[in-house]
């Protein structure tokens, strides 16, 4: 996106709750950004040459640091994003984990030493950080996005330029100061904001020296981004897009599924890759689901989340009028609005009202969209592989969730269902230590885990002769 908000080589950051302007940053132009990368490549070649137990002590030292600053980072991520400050402050818990995590990874790192059939060879099997990497992360989740990627490319031992997104550089570069302080090296972890997103990664992935891309955003920019990246043959990780079904059985908690459905769908205001967008839920508990979630949805608190609210606004005002447009052709479509939160009235036009919607058809373009915002469309179910087939339907398969009684009905249908990760009987799927990412067009890799550090490796074999 082209930012209109620039001034004298600066971006304004702004408030989506309030429109005020909370800071500026630095808009990098193309060739400041590609002279960035000689700092990055000495960088990543002293950086690569420590120890896995100085990177690991560093990362623990972000890891304290970010704690240490949590307030401060909590309410940056407010101002600049809109999130409530509960989201935020557990937004910050979370990214600081992802450093605890890789600095607890960085001494880990696997390899192998196996006999060839031939009897007459050994092969040793040792993992190389892939060099400098490039990462680019989205508004939603400021912090989180920014250490998930950070902490395994830092244990890795690579060196990291990271693009946050236009709306939230600010978290980004309280994030690189903390880095800094606790040890990280000049050159090591850059950051660049930019108004012209295409044009700063543009001028990174030309330079032979990028070796990696890591990116968090919309699978349309994932794919412009792997068209891109196929030019030199980058290595990429990419984390795109999600349309969660979330399947409710006649035999689950009616009550834990109505808990569960309040985090999937309003972490964050319903702005999750991992949101649940979809609600599947069975013909004979349909009424009592909708009154308790109904319920639960109409006495959400919607304002400055600065003030206290349990939802703020969703981060543009032209994202907002997308998700009304939504709801509107859905209403058009035969749905209804069974429940919906109270706006305040000084909103400006960024706010939605949380919204429950019934009756929703299964052919709704509601469903098929990410809707990214705080509205819950309800279908009824009675058929299991009916429902499965509209569950699995999306081109993109990242989350899902199951609420059932038994923990082998939920088991047996999360097996069924085309996605990279499954809430089963839990409203949430994301953790520092498990493998996030999707299957289809959400994605290629994952980050988190152990398997998030492989993601920024090289495997090399050495093929010895044992003659
Ligand atoms: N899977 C996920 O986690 C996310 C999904 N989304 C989905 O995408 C929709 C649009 O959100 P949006 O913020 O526009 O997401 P984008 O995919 O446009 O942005 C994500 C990141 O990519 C950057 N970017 C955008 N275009 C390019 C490009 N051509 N080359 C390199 N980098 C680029 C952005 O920079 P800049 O901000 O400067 O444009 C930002 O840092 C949302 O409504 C939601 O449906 C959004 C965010 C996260
Ligand atoms: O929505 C996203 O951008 C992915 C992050 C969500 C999470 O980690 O829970």
């Amino acid at each position: 996106m082209t930012i209109e908000h620039t001034q004298n080589g600066t971006l304004a950051v702004l408030n989506p709750a309030t429109g005020e302007t909370v800071g500026r940053v630095h808009d990098h132009s193309a060739a400041e950004a590609a002279a960035l990368v000689d700092a990055a490549q000495a960088g990543f070649e002293a950086w690569r040459a420590t120890t896995p137990r100085h990177r690991s002590e560093v990362l623990t030292a972000a890891f304290l640091g970010m704690r240490a600053n949590a307030e401060r980072l909590r309410d940056l991520i407010v101002a600049e994003n809109g999130k409530s400050r509960a989201d935020a402050a557990a937004e910050v818990s979370y990214a600081s984990e992802f450093f605890r995590w890789y600095a607890e990874e960085a001494v880990r790192t696997p390899g192998g030493y196996t006999e060839a059939p031939s009897g007459g060879v050994r092969n040793v099997v040792t993992r190389h950080p892939v060099g400098v990497a490039v990462l680019i992360t989205p508004w939603n989740f400021p912090a989180a996005m920014a250490t998930r990627k950070i902490g395994p490319a830092l244990a890795a031992g690579c060196s990291v330029l990271l693009k946050p997104a236009s709306e939230t550089p600010l978290t980004a570069s309280a994030i690189a100061e903390i880095l800094t302080e606790a040890g990280v090296p000049e050159g090591v972890v850059q950051v660049a904001a930019s108004s012209s997103a295409s044009t700063v990664v543009s001028a990174w992935l030309a330079d032979d020296r990028v070796r990696k891309l890591s990116f968090t955003g919309s699978t349309g920019v994932g794919r412009k981004l792997l068209a891109q990246c196929a030019e030199r043959v980058v290595n990429t990780s990419m984390e795109l897009g999600g349309n969660a079904p979330f399947i409710v059985t006649a035999g689950a908690d009616i009550d834990a599924a109505v808990e569960g459905a309040m985090l999937a769908k309003f972490r964050n205001g319903g702005q999750a890759c991992t949101a649940a967008n979809r609600f599947y839920v069975h013909q004979d508990v349909l009424g009592e689901f909708t009154e308790k979630f109904g319920a639960r949805i109409a006495a959400l608190r919607v304002g400055d989340p600065a003030q206290g609210a349990d939802i703020g606004p969703v981060i543009t005002q032209k994202a907002a009028a997308e998700i009304r447009g939504l709801v509107q052709r859905a209403q058009e479509q035969g749905a209804v609005i069974a429940a919906q939160a109270l706006l305040p009235d000084d909103a400006n036009p960024a706010f939605l009202a949380p919204t429950l919607l019934t009756g929703v058809p299964t052919d709704a373009e509601i469903l098929r969209e990410e809707i990214f915002g705080p509205v819950a469309p309800v279908v009824a179910w009675t058929d299991l592989d009916a429902m499965i087939e509209l569950a699995n339907a999306p081109e993109v398969g990242l989350s899902s969730y199951v609420y059932a009684g038994k923990l082998q009905t939920a088991m047996k249908i999360a097996e069924r269902l085309e996605a990279g990760m499954v809430g089963v009987n839990r409203g949430i799927v994301s953790d520092p230590s498990a493998p996030f990412g999707g299957v289809k067009q959400a994605g290629i890799g994952r980050e988190g885990g152990a398997f998030g550090m492989e993601e920024f490796t090289e495997v090399q074999y050495l093929s010895v002769d044992w003659s």
